[in-house]
């Protein structure tokens, strides 16, 4: 795996697990501060639903307790068979009628147990005595049981089955002068009116419950859960607010808040909240006492509703977006500050390890990669001016021994190798040109005995001078050399036929002359051979060794020249 993957991945391994513990660090966050938010909105939504309920019974309960305390009405209550005190109190029962919200009225008197009643319709007009209500029928145990209670106020939730309509009644008690309890008077309100401008008014995710004072559902939205008729239910056949949820926990939850608001006795404004389940849905309950009426109020706020998981998507496409556009630019500066120089680094390293010191541009960040480049380049230049300067010397060494392996150390003349080499090329060069060339082979006469007379030093002396007679008497262009012992090798090219007579002869003379100049008297013989154009190496030092034997022959001091054919041209010198 690449050194690029390798970091991209890191980098995006760090980024998806430093992003993973921001979105739990968010999530547990978020969670905290909808929670904190929904118990605010809670109180404040408890503290609205019941204000409204108030608001719109407040009305007809201040009518229901002034219709209680009717002189009119408690004095008939007590004699409910004086004539003319019953159409006066009809007549005082018509007046409130028009002034209770719905209309309607009811007055049920305690000593006879008549019960009247009109509605909005002024159905009963004449007629408002509907019927004697009977302790042992159950749909008229509501009235006897709260004579019995002595509550003064009620509210009931009941169906009326001989009037056929269900009501939210507003039950006050009458009592005489005396305190005594003379009878009930009070109002009724359409339920599902009711229900429908205070109880389910379409708030998306906000529900509303009112339950009495036992936790018998007395307010909601489905009629199915509403406890009518609570006040003359057993315990235990009523249906409680529990009834709402799923979780044992939650009910037993519910249930400990009515309790701590009743042990706070109504303290004003005091809401209890806390989370329960409804519907597999978690929803946040607030619930406040309200001691004018004696009922509970509970509010169950959805918070998936209120506040959806998709307000997150926003968040999470930011969060995503964002962690892409770190990822972009953290490639890019590791592409950059990293990953770019160090490939080219790389690669050119490589080329330097295959003797390469032309890499191309290699990019500089401003960092340790920089510097390391900025090392890197400077040794490139050392190794490269070291190599150079090496190659030179090599160079040099070597042409140095290629020339010193063709000289003779003695005299420094050319030796048999470098004799062979210039021979070489020009029986070549004779060839192409066409043209001959002249070869003089020389030999020392009786050198042995110089040796031996004069010792090997001297004789070596004497080699070196005739290197420099030698040198001294043919052509700069011209190759002297010293085939080995006493022996030279002269080739003269350019060269004709003359010429080659005239520098032999001039060589032995020169040597003889100087010789003798220098105190030790020595002569040498010559034999040439004037090479034509095709002959081999092996021919002419063959034809010009014959030449130097019949020099030697003739007496020595001498020289002999063969041309082609080996045929001698002519000798001179000295005996
Ligand atoms: N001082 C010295 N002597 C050498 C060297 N090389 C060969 N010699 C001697 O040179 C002598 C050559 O003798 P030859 O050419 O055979 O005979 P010569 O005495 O010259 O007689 P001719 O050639 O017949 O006149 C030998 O005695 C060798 O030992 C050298 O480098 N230095």
């Amino acid at each position: 795996m690449s050194l690029k993957t390798r970091i991209l991945g890191l980098a995006a391994l760090l980024l998806v697990a430093a992003g993973t513990a921001s979105w739990l660090a968010y999530q547990e966050l978020s969670r905290g501060i909808i929670e904190r938010w929904g118990e605010q909105v809670a109180e404040i939504q408890v503290r609205y639903d019941s204000a409204r309920l108030l608001q719109s019974l407040e009305r007809e309960i201040g009518l229901a307790r002034q219709m209680a305390q009717s002189s009119t009405l408690i004095q008939w209550a007590k004699n409910p068979n004086t004539p003319g005190l019953t159409d006066r109190a009809i007549r005082q029962m018509e007046s409130f009628r028009s002034n209770f919200e719905d209309n309607s009225y009811f007055v049920a008197l305690r000593k006879n147990n008549h019960y009247y009643f009109n509605d909005a319709a002024d159905t009963y007009a004449g007629a408002q005595f509907r019927y004697v209500l009977n302790a042992e029928k159950p749909d008229d145990a509501w009235f006897f049981q709260l004579i019995e209670e002595g509550r003064d106020f009620h509210l009931n939730v009941n169906p009326d089955t001989e009037l056929g309509v269900t009501k939210l009644w507003i039950d006050v008690l009458m009592r005489d002068e005396q305190q005594n309890i003379v009878g009930m008077v009070g109002t009724g309100l359409n339920l599902d009116e009711f229900l429908r401008d205070i109880v389910d008014i379409g708030q998306k995710g906000i529900t509303t419950l009112f339950v009495d004072y036992n936790g018998a559902i007395q307010l909601y939205r489905d009629r199915n859960y509403i406890d009518f008729a609570s006040l003359i239910k057993p315990e235990g056949q009523k249906n409680t607010v529990d009834l709402l949820f799923d979780e044992p926990e939650d009910k037993q939850q519910i249930l400990g808040m009515l309790q701590l608001l009743k042990q706070r006795n109504g303290e004003s404004g005091a809401v209890e909240t806390g989370f329960v389940s409804v519907d597999g849905r978690k929803h946040l309950a607030g619930v406040a006492f309200l001691p004018a009426i004696g009922w509970f109020e509970i509010t169950l706020l959805d918070l998936e509703t209120l506040i959806p998981q998709s307000y997150l998507w926003p968040l999470i496409a930011v969060f995503l977006v964002s962690l892409l556009i770190v990822l972009l630019v953290f490639h890019q500066i590791i592409q950059s500050r990293i990953l770019r120089p160090v490939i080219g680094l790389e690669g050119a390293v490589k080329q330097l390890r295959d003797g390469n010191f032309n890499h191309p541009y290699l990019p500089r960040p401003d960092n340790e990669i920089g510097r390391l480049v900025d090392h890197f380049e400077k040794m490139s230049a050392t190794l490269r001016d070291t190599t150079r300067e090496l190659e030179e010397k090599v160079a040099d060494r070597t042409e140095e021994l290629h020339r010193l392996a063709r000289v003779d150390a003695l005299t420094g003349l050319k030796n048999r190798r470098g004799l062979d080499e210039v021979i070489h090329e020009q029986i070549q060069r004779a060839e192409r040109e066409n043209t001959g060339f002249g070869l003089l082979w020389l030999d020392i006469d009786h050198f042995k005995e110089i040796n031996d007379q004069l010792g090997h030093q001297a004789g070596d002396d004497i080699l070196c001078r005739v290197a420099l007679w030698l040198r001294a008497a043919v052509r700069p262009y011209d190759h002297p050399g010293r085939w080995g012992g006493d022996e030279f090798v002269v080739l003269l090219s350019p060269c004709d036929l003359e010429t080659l007579e005239q520098i032999a002869a001039r060589i032995r003379a020169n040597v003889e002359a100087e010789s003798q100049r220098s105190g030790t008297a020595i002569t040498i013989s010559v034999g040439g051979y004037f090479c034509q154009p095709g002959e081999t190496l092996d021919t002419l030092l063959r034809n010009a060794d014959q030449a130097l034997y019949e020099a030697k022959d003739a007496g020595r001091n001498r020289v002999r020249i063969l041309a082609a054919k080996g045929k001698a041209t002519n000798t001179s010198g000295q005996i």
